[in-house]
Parts: C-alpha cells; sequence; structure tokens
C-alpha cells in the first residue's frame, strides 16, 4: 500500500501551519505554470504533511488568478494522496451562522473564467464529479472535529461562484432558494481538478457572513469577514493539526474511486494523443498513460 502524505490548502485567514516538524519550503516547477507559492513539507508524528496558501503570501492572489491547475499538479508531484482544504464561505441558512464549520459533500460550480480541467485537445478525459468529496476523508475530518469538541455540520452543497465581488441581493435569494449551503469563490475548479489527479479531496467550509439576502445583514464586507476569520483560524488549525496526529499512515483506497478517478476516463485513442499534452500530464496522469 501506498504511504498518505496529508496535503492542506489554507484559504483566507489560513496563511501557515504550525506544529509541523522537519519543515522545508519548496518551490515545485510546473508545467501548468505558477502555483500559489512555495510547498511548506513537514511532518506531524510521521505523516509527511505539505501546505499550500491558496492565496499566497500576503494574500496576494484573486480567486479568479490562482492558478489551480499549478497547485494541484505540484501537491501530485511532491506524493500527495489526500487534499483537505480550508475555505472561508457565507452562508444561505439561518442555522449555519459564523463561526460554523461545514464538511461539504456537494458543489455547485458557477466560475466562468478559469482552466477547469488538465486535459483538452490530444487527449480528452472525462472523470465522475457525481460525489465529489472523497467520503473516508470526511469521515476523517469528522472524527477530528470530535476529538477536539469542534463542532461540524456534517453536510452542505457549497456553490462557487468567479468573484471577486460579492454576490447581489438577487443571485444571493436564487442561491438561498435553490437550497445551497454556503457561498465561496475557490474550491471550484480545485476540487475537479484534485479528482483528475486521483487525489482525494475534502473541504472544511468555514463560515464567516450571511451573504447579503440576510434581513439583518445589508452587505458582506472584508472588514467583518475577516473578524470572524481570525477566530475560526485558531479552531482550523487545532482541527488539522488532530486530523494529522490521527490521520492512517498508510493511503486507504478510495471507497468511491477518488483515487482511481482516470481508470476509465480516457477516451481519446493512443496514436491520436498529443505528445507535448502526454507530456505535462506525467504527474497528473502518469500512473493511466504510462505503458
Ligand atoms: C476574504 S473573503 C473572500 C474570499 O475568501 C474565500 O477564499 P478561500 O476559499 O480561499 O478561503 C472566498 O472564496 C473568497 O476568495
Ligand atoms: N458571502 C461570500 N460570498 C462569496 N465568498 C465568500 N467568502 C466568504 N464569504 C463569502
Amino acid at each position: 500500500m501506498a504511504k498518505a502524505v496529508l496535503g492542506i490548502i489554507g484559504g483566507s485567514g489560513i496563511y501557515d501551519l504550525p506544529g509541523l516538524e522537519n519543515v522545508v519550503e519548496k518551490r515545485i516547477e510546473s508545467p501548468w505554470g505558477e502555483p500559489s507559492g512555495p510547498l511548506v513539507m513537514g511532518e506531524v508524528a510521521g505523516l509527511p504533511i505539505v501546505f499550500l496558501s491558496r492565496h499566497g503570501t500576503g494574500h496576494r492572489i484573486s480567486p479568479s488568478d490562482i492558478n489551480y491547475r499549478a497547485n494541484i499538479d505540484v501537491l501530485k508531484r511532491v506524493g500527495v494522496t489526500d487534499i483537505v482544504t480550508l475555505s472561508a464561505c457565507g452562508s444561505f441558512k439561518q442555522e449555519l451562522p459564523p463561526g460554523t464549520f461545514v464538511l461539504i459533500d456537494q458543489f455547485v460550480d458557477r466560475t466562468y473564467r478559469r482552466e477547469s480541467s488538465f486535459f483538452g485537445t490530444g487527449c480528452v478525459a472525462h472523470v465522475s464529479m457525481a460525489h465529489p468529496i472523497s467520503p473516508r476523508l470526511r469521515i476523517h475530518i469528522a472524527e477530528a472535529a470530535r476529538a477536539e469538541d469542534i463542532g461540524v455540520v456534517h453536510d452542505g452543497t457549497y456553490v462557487c461562484i468567479e468573484g471577486p465581488q460579492f454576490s447581489s441581493y438577487a443571485e444571493s435569494m436564487t442561491y438561498k432558494q435553490a437550497g445551497y449551503s454556503v457561498i465561496g469563490m475557490t474550491n471550484m475548479p480545485e476540487a475537479k481538478l484534485a479528482r483528475e489527479a486521483e487525489i482525494c479531496y475534502a473541504s472544511i467550509a468555514m463560515v464567516t457572513d450571511f451573504d447579503c439576502w440576510h434581513p439583518d445583514h445589508d452587505a458582506v464586507t472584508v472588514q467583518d469577514i475577516v473578524k470572524v476569520l481570525v477566530e475560526n483560524a485558531e479552531k482550523a488549525k487545532r482541527l488539522v493539526a488532530r486530523l494529522a496526529r490521527d490521520f492512517p499512515r498508510e493511503h486507504e483506497p478510495c471507497p468511491i474511486g477518488s483515487d482511481r478517478a482516470l481508470d476509465n476516463a480516457l477516451i481519446t485513442a493512443p496514436q491520436a494523443r498529443d505528445p507535448a499534452l502526454l507530456k505535462k500530464l506525467d504527474a497528473v496522469a502518469g500512473r493511466v498513460l504510462k505503458g
């Protein structure tokens, strides 16, 4: 069985991960361009951990400008088997107030100006996104939360908007009426790309605000969000530390096949494949393209 390597993508307010041992910072090159920054690689009780700040140091990169392909590619290159992402989000439900942690189980993708696949002309692949979250990973997060006495909501739908502007009132009401739980700007196409790269993925959405549908909250402001973010960050880091301590050291096969997503996804005939694209796919699809 392969060794587990836990990747943590830190979103707004989570720019570092304290408590790692034997830390080294590595700049990994990617054929997909510049990742958000160097990888912070360390260990927790022998488990390799790789941390990446999604928006870069000082929150430099906007959601639309994050190079999600490069980020996932470099995590794959260093052997990450499982990604847990920490993401700030707005809430559409009264019962999910600021401070709530939601273990997302579904996504709706409303982004429109991002590269959302490693594949394309010269090597076409279609992976399933029916169940975008790897259930075992989500269970480990829930167990870590229980052990740390951190309340989490066990499911929720995250709608990902393009941003960087927050939603209009009409958009906010539409998403609320559709039954979505939370809103953010980053988990798509990140989750899609993780699936294409056969990395298990789970998202901890940390509610920072009620978006603008809420009668008591006229407009979302970054200032208000940051206040809650600071409160959430300590809890989030404690949750991740416990997850790392208790995480299995061997990678467990994903029950829904997230880690074998490419087994039946490639459709381009071998003789029609573009060698230049295949070269770029060496890390994310090497397992199925070799031989
Ligand atoms: C600072 S609020 C808006 C910002 O926060 C979220 O980012 P992340 O998921 O990386 O925590 C949201 O999606 C926006 O990008
Ligand atoms: N209301 C909101 N909409 C989109 N992204 C967010 N991130 C945090 N709060 C948000």
